[in-house]
C-alpha cells in the first residue's frame, strides 16, 4: 500500500540535499535525479517541496520520462488534499461539451484530464504541437540558461492520447413531437373525409 505523506511533509524537502515533488497526487523524492534530469536541476529545484504536475504537464514529457518517474515514487498525497489537474486551457473550456472541448484543446494528451471523453483517452497518435504556452516555456528555459536567441516558431511533433473525432449528433425533435404530429395528420385526414362524405349527402 501507499505511504501517505502530506504537502507539509512534502514542503519540507525542498533544498538540494532532499528534493520532494508532487506529481498527479503522487510524491517523488527525486534527489537522486537531480545531476540526470535533462532539463536540468534548476527545472526541479523550482517544484521542490510543492506540487510540480503543472510544470510537468507544461513540459510535455514523453512516456519515457513518466516511465522514469515511477521509479522515484514514495508515497501518496492524503485523500483530502488529492486535487484534479486541469490543463490551463481544460479550465477556459471546462464549460464546452466534452468533445468539442478535447478536439480544440491542444493541451489535452493526459489521462487525468476529466474533460477527455474516455474513448478518445484510449486513442494514441501524433499530433503537431507548436505555439503553445508550453513551446513558450521551453523557449523561455531556453533562453535563460543560453542567452537571448532568435525565436523561429518551432513546431515541436509530441505524443498526444487524444484523437478527436467529432461525434454524430443523434437529430433531436422536441420531446413526443413525432407522436404528435401524427395524430394531427390523422385528425385532419378524418375530417377531410368526414366533411366529403356530409358533403356528397346534402348533394342528393
Ligand atoms: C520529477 C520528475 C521528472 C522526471 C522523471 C523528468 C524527466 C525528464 C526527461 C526524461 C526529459 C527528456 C525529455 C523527455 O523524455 O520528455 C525531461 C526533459 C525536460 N524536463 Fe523533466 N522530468 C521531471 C520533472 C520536471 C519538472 C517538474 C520540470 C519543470 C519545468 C521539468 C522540465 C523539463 C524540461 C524543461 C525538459 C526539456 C529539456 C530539453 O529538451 O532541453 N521536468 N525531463
Amino acid at each position: 500500500m501507499d505511504k501517505i505523506i502530506t504537502l507539509e511533509e512534502v514542503k519540507k524537502h525542498r533544498r538540494k540535499n532532499s528534493v520532494w515533488i508532487v506529481i498527479h497526487n503522487d510524491v517523488y523524492d527525486v534527489t537522486s535525479y537531480l545531476e540526470e534530469h535533462p532539463g536540468g536541476e534548476d527545472a526541479l529545484l523550482e517544484v521542490a517541496g510543492q506540487d510540480g504536475t503543472q510544470a510537468f504537464e507544461d513540459v510535455g514529457h514523453s512516456d519515457d520520462a513518466r516511465e522514469i518517474l515511477k521509479k522515484f515514487k514514495i508515497g501518496s498525497l492524503p485523500v483530502e488534499q488529492k486535487s484534479t489537474f486541469l490543463h490551463t486551457c481544460c479550465k477556459v473550456k471546462r464549460k464546452q461539451s466534452r468533445s468539442q472541448h478535447s478536439s480544440e484543446c491542444s493541451m489535452c494528451s493526459s489521462v487525468s484530464c476529466p474533460n477527455v471523453p474516455h474513448t478518445d483517452k484510449e486513442e494514441k497518435t501524433w499530433r503537431t504541437f507548436d505555439g503553445s504556452p508550453s513551446s513558450d516555456r521551453l523557449d523561455r528555459r531556453y533562453e535563460k540558461s543560453n542567452g537571448p536567441t532568435l525565436s523561429t516558431s518551432p513546431s515541436v511533433e509530441r505524443r498526444v492520447q487524444s484523437v478527436v473525432v467529432p461525434r454524430e449528433r443523434r437529430p433531436r425533435g422536441p420531446p413526443c413531437g413525432s407522436s404528435s404530429l401524427k395524430w394531427a395528420v390523422l385528425a385532419l385526414a378524418g375530417a377531410i373525409v368526414i366533411g366529403f362524405v356530409i358533403k356528397k349527402a346534402l348533394a342528393k
